[in-house]
């Protein structure tokens, strides 16, 4: 074979190293925000791009019916991710701005701004250095699918989209019970939000847009639209019933803001298979090798193998299988590094399992840098595991294992 169609060798490193550092994800997002802008300097527009460093900061979206908690979700998660709450209020209260001063101009008149302004506010808000370093959350909007599609080809391109859902009859008899601290903002509510300070208390206002029938239109408007938006954030949105104390939906809201969703980097499943003797390490390894074309790799194989092999290993390791002991740690390892290193373990991955069995193995394998990406617990009950173990038989031919009662029943 010659060199041009060998296997490149990749070391194992690379692939941990776009990984942990999450190289994929910062080109792609790199990327996006080439085609989306089409700068015509392209290397200083990558270059401030990657100083601003802000992929990982808070871009969300918080949508829902009125009186579904948008707001209130909104200005918790803004306190505890120390982001920028944007709602359509807030954006056109903005001084020193012709744009805002003509979405106020309409907000006046009908109570509404019209769709392009109001991205177009959004995006000139977007680039301010705390939306840049400290990221965003929008509160209710995109309102229609227009709005969401302009959005995304400006280039606003939320990481996490949460959708909260309750019944009407549920919301329209909430809304009624909204008060509006006039001096912060604090949305409270008469039954399940009052706050303890009578100075706040006696300072609430009723807004305006909570009565029945407003309530009610609202929703109609609110059910027409969002079948249509929602098909648009396919994976990065979660529905979240607000039909629930609100700190539930909160740190359910929280919980999920902060996960990071799988990327298209590409993953090499590196998988670690740790239990009980008899716990079904061998048959789950080979089942999930042959569903995910992952190398099975069972350390007490490989060591009989390199005995069998009259290896160089195989010849240190012999006396302690005659002698019944076991195999010191470093002796094992370096058979298993070898075994992992090889071409089909990094670039196909690997299930793990007979190794390790305590924590200086285990130790010895995150330094030997074969850092596992899955590990799985078998958690079997100890009645189960003597009746597995008692009835295991295994074929001294091909050292496959089977259970004496299933063979029975075959
Ligand atoms: N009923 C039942 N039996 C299983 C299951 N998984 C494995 N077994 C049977 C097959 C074997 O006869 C016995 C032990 O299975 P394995 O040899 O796969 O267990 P393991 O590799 O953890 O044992 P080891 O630590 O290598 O001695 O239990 C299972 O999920 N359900
Ligand atoms: N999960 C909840 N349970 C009970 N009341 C809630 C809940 N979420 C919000 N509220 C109350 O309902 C009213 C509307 O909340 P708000 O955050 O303004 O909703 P939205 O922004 O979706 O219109 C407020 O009085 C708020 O205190």
């Amino acid at each position: 074979m010659d060199a041009t169609t060998a296997p490149h060798r990749i070391p194992p490193e690379m692939p941990q190293y776009g990984e942990a550092n999450h190289i994929f994800e910062m080109m792609q997002n790199m990327l996006e925000q080439l085609l989306i802008y089409r700068p015509e300097e392209p290397i200083p527009f990558m270059i401030d791009h990657l100083q601003q460093n802000n992929d990982n900061v808070p871009k969300i979206v918080v949508l829902g019916p009125p009186a579904a908690g948008k707001t209130t979700i909104a200005i918790w998660l803004c306190k505890h991710l120390n982001s920028n709450l944007l709602t359509t209020e807030n954006l056109i209260a903005k001084e020193f701005s012709s744009l805002a001063a003509g979405a106020r101009g309409h907000y006046q008149k009908a109570k509404s701004v019209p769709g392009t302004l109001l991205v177009r506010l959004i995006q000139e808000r977007l680039r301010e250095d705390d939306c840049v370093k400290r990221g965003w959350i929008l509160d209710g909007i995109p309102e229609t699918r227009e709005q969401a599609l302009t959005i995304q080809t400006l280039g606003i391109i939320p990481r996490h989209i949460i959708v909260l859902s309750a019944p009407d009859t549920v919301l329209i008899e909430r809304n009624l019970g909204k008060r509006i601290d006039p001096q912060t903002g604090e949305i409270y509510h008469t039954t399940f939000d009052w706050p303890p300070e009578s100075e706040i208390q006696n300072r609430l206002v009723v807004p305006t847009g909570i009565l029945e029938l407003e309530t009610a239109q609202k929703l109609l408007e609110y059910h027409r639209n969002i079948v249509r938006i929602l098909p648009l954030y396919p994976k990065i949105l979660k529905v979240i019933s607000a039909d629930q104390p609100c700190v539930d939906v909160f740190y359910q809201a929280l919980t999920y803001v902060q996960t990071n969703h799988r990327s298209n980097a590409p993953f090499t499943p590196r998988v670690l298979l740790c239990g009980p003797v008899g716990s079904g390490k061998s048959l789950q390894a080979a089942l999930l090798a042959q569903k995910y074309r992952l190398v099975n790799v069972c350390c007490g194989q490989l060591l009989k193998e390199a005995v069998a092999d009259k290896s160089a290993y195989g010849k240190v390791i012999q006396p302690f299988f005659e002698k019944e002991m076991a195999v010191p740690d470093n002796i094992v390892m370096k058979v298993l590094c070898q075994r992992l290193n090889q071409p089909d373990c990094i670039q196909k991955g690997w299930v793990l399992h007979g190794f390790p069995r305590d924590l200086d193995q285990a130790r010895l394998l995150d330094r030997a840098d074969h850092r596992p990406n899955r590990v799985f617990f078998l958690n079997v009950p100890l009645d189960s595991i003597i009746e597995r173990v008692t009835l295991r038989r295994t074929d001294p031919v091909t050292g496959e294992r089977y259970n004496a009662r299933l063979l029975a029943g075959a």
